[in-house]
């Protein structure tokens, strides 16, 4: 906005507005954080309205309509929920769903971060809160600029963008839209990298023993995406090498949450758990550098399940390091690639 535009702005709010018209608030900037989304209680029906929501996205499950919505209708949508939801309730807090409570708990440790013109918020792709509803919430608050914050470090079609799509959906409908930036993949970002390694050396020096493998576990994605130029995989293997390098130590990078009957992106991190015992490891330390937050994928899947086939196939010890989550580094991190992202907004009001 140029200067006199800028200045005609605050005209406004010193002259006095013609009758009926709306009110102006003061101008502010919007920072969104965006996660996935997740149910709203750990019943079967609450997990079975997430999961239809979820899985009817056609950025995650790639399958004409015409053949997926019979296959998600009679099969997933009347078996999956009861597994799932049992999965929900080994890991749901006092505050509710973790993923929920973590991303809610980062907004608040960044609600001050950006300074005074700047209003934190967070959103859920699927489920609530919804991307529209806050959107909107932050119109009302006077934000005319927005940055759309989904927390992913590595782009995939099935989550950045699907979840930049549902913010430009709402976008679709306004008739004053705010401006929009959307952050970017921070895979390779050395303030991310810096932060992923600092918490696992603390993590690390936290155990009462020494693992011989440090396993980097990614949600798996199908192996077509990455034929048909999703850059996640290469996005996963990337942090893995920089989190390696920075630790002075070898990861091994597996893929997780193998869904559907396609092949996925391989190492699976169940087999590679049931395997590594024979070859002689028998002390390993998980950690998933592409939650921004603990969830079920890991809190369930790698803590609980995946500590268990660890130790059924004849591993002795095993430790599952926490995501970032609010941490002080996960928010100092945060704070520095949003930033980059809000230069030429903030300061200049
Ligand atoms: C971090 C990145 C994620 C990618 C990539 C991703 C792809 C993807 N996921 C499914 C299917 C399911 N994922 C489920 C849970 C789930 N997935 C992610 C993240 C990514 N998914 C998170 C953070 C969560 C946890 C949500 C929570 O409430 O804690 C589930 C639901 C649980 C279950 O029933 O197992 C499904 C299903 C597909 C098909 C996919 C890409 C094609
Ligand atoms: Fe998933
Ligand atoms: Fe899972």
């Amino acid at each position: 906005m140029d200067a006199e535009t800028s200045s005609a702005w605050r005209c406004e709010r010193i002259v006095r507005l013609p009758p009926h018209h709306p009110p102006i608030p003061p101008r502010k900037i919007g920072v969104l954080l965006v996660n996935l989304g997740t149910p709203d209680d750990a019943s079967p029906k609450a997990v079975q309205r997430y999961l239809a929501e979820f899985l009817s996205d056609k950025r995650v499950v790639e399958i004409p309509s015409l053949l997926w919505q019979p296959i998600l209708r009679g099969i997933v949508l009347t078996t999956r929920p009861k597994k799932s939801a049992h999965a929900y309730r080994l890991v749901w807090r006092d505050d509710g769903s973790p993923l929920a409570a973590i991303t809610r708990a980062q907004a608040a440790a960044l609600k001050h971060a950006f300074g005074p013109d700047v209003v934190v918020d967070w959103a859920m792709r699927y489920g609530k809160p919804a991307i529209a509803d806050r959107l909107a919430a932050m119109q009302s608050a006077g934000c005319d600029r927005i940055l759309i914050a989904p927390l992913y470090p590595q782009y995939c079609a099935a989550t950045t963008a699907t979840a930049n799509d549902k913010a430009f959906a709402a976008l679709a409908g306004m008739r004053w839209q705010p401006a929009v930036r959307t952050l970017p993949p921070y895979h390779d970002d050395p303030a991310y990298i810096e932060a992923l390694a600092s918490s696992v050396r603390a993590s690390l020096a936290a155990l009462d023993f020494e693992p011989q493998a440090l396993i980097a576990s990614f949600h798996g994605m199908p192996q077509r995406t990455l034929e048909l130029g999703d850059p996640y995989h290469c996005h996963c293997q990337k942090t893995a090498r920089l989190l390696g390098a920075a630790l002075g130590k070898d990861t091994i990078v597996t893929f997780q949450s193998r869904f559907g009957r396609a092949k996925w992106l391989e190492p699976a991190t169940d087999k590679t758990l049931a395997a590594l015992p024979e070859q002689g490891i028998k002390r390993v330390a998980v950690v998933a550098p592409g939650f921004s937050a603990d969830c079920l994928e890991t809190l369930e899947e790698l803590d609980i399940r995946g500590r268990e086939t660890f130790r059924a196939a004849g591993g002795t010890d095993f430790a599952y390091l926490p995501c970032l989550n609010d941490s002080a580094d996960s928010i100092t991190m945060l704070t520095t690639i949003m930033s980059r992202e809000l230069a030429g907004w903030t300061g200049a009001q």
